[in-house]
C-alpha cells in the first residue's frame, strides 16, 4: 500500500453549548508536508487536533484519510490507519530505558505485547528496528538512559520515537517544544526536519521562528475559523496575519 495518504477535513465544527471552538474547518494536508497550525491562544488549534485523533467527536463535518471517512473511528483505529499523535511519557515509560520503551511500543504495534526481555532476544529484528529509530532521532547514545533522568528536550524526542514506532503516515505534534529550553527546542526541530518525507507532520507551535524555519505550509486559525493558509512566504506577507499577531511574538 502506498504510504502517500492525504488527510482532509470538510466543514469540521465543534461546539460546546453556544461556544464554537472550531467552525467549518476544511483543510487538506498533503503527503510529506510539514504543515504548521498557528493562531492566537484559544483559536481552536488543540481542539482541531483532538477532532483529527478522535479524542473529540465533531458537532458536524467530516475527517477523511485518503478516501476513507474516519470521522467516527475510535482513536486506536485511527492509529492503525496511520495517524498518530505524541503522548507524554507516562509513569511506566518514565522508569524504563529509552530502548526498552521503544521496544515495548514496537512490540505493541506488532501484536507482541506479551513478549518481554526474556523472549525479546528471539526477535532481534525488534531491537534493530528500535535502534534504527533511535538513530533517526539522534538518541542512539541515550539508548540505555532512563527516560525520566533525561533532559526535557530528549524526553520529547523519546515521545516522538514512541509515536513513530506505530509507523504513522501522519504525525500530529501539539506544541512539541512547549516547556523545554530554547536551545533544546531548536535541536528538537532540527531532528524533526530530518524525519523521512513519507511521514506527513502536522504541528502546532507558538514560536514563530521555529514555525517559519520548519514548515512548508502554514494554516492560521482565528476564533475557530481558518483565516488563511499558504506557504511561509505568503503567510509572512499577509497583512491579516500581521494584524492578528500584533502585540504577540511577531515574525520579521
Ligand atoms: N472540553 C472543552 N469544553 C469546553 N470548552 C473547551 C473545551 N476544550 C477547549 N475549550 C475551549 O475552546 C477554545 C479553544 O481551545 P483550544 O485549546 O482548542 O485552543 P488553542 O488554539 O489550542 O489554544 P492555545 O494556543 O492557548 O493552546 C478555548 O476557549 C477553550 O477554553
Amino acid at each position: 500500500m502506498s504510504r502517500d495518504i492525504t488527510l482532509r477535513t470538510e466543514g469540521l465544527s465543534k461546539r460546546w453549548g453556544a461556544f464554537v471552538a472550531n467552525s467549518d474547518v476544511s483543510l487538506t494536508f498533503q503527503p510529506g508536508a510539514r504543515h504548521a497550525l498557528i493562531g492566537p491562544n484559544g483559536a481552536g488549534k488543540t481542539t482541531f487536533i483532538n477532532l483529527l485523533t478522535g479524542a473529540f467527536s465533531p458537532s458536524s463535518g467530516k475527517v477523511y484519510l485518503g478516501s476513507e471517512d474516519i470521522t467516527h473511528l475510535p482513536q486506536h483505529a485511527r492509529v492503525h490507519c496511520g495517524m498518530t499523535r505524541t503522548f507524554q511519557l507516562n509513569t511506566l515509560f518514565a522508569g524504563m530505558t529509552v530502548l526498552e520503551s521503544v521496544v515495548l511500543a514496537i512490540n505493541e504495534r506488532r501484536g507482541l505485547q506479551n513478549v518481554w526481555w526474556k523472549t525479546v532476544a528471539n526477535h532481534p529484528e525488534v531491537i534493530s528496528e528500535a535502534m534504527e529509530l533511535l538513530a533517526t532521532l539522534k538518541l542512539s547514545d541515550q539508548a540505555n538512559s532512563i527516560t525520566r533522568s533525561m533532559a526535557y528536550g530528549k524526553q520529547r524526542l523519546v515521545e516522538i520515537a514512541l509515536a513513530l514506532a506505530t509507523k504513522p503516515r501522519i504525525l500530529l505534534l501539539d506544541e512539541p517544544a512547549a516547556g523545554i529550553p530554547q536551545a533544546e527546542s531548536k535541536e528538537l526541530f532540527e531532528v524533526l526536519a530530518q524525519l523521512p518525507r513519507d511521514v506527513t507532520v502536522l504541528f502546532i507551535e507558538h514560536d514563530m521562528s521555529l514555525v517559519f524555519r520548519f514548515a512548508d505550509r502554514i494554516t492560521v486559525l482565528v476564533g475557530g475559523k481558518v483565516l488563511t493558509e499558504g506557504t511561509p512566504a505568503e503567510i509572512a506577507a499577509d497583512p491579516r496575519v500581521k494584524e492578528v499577531y500584533l502585540g504577540e511574538s511577531e515574525h520579521d
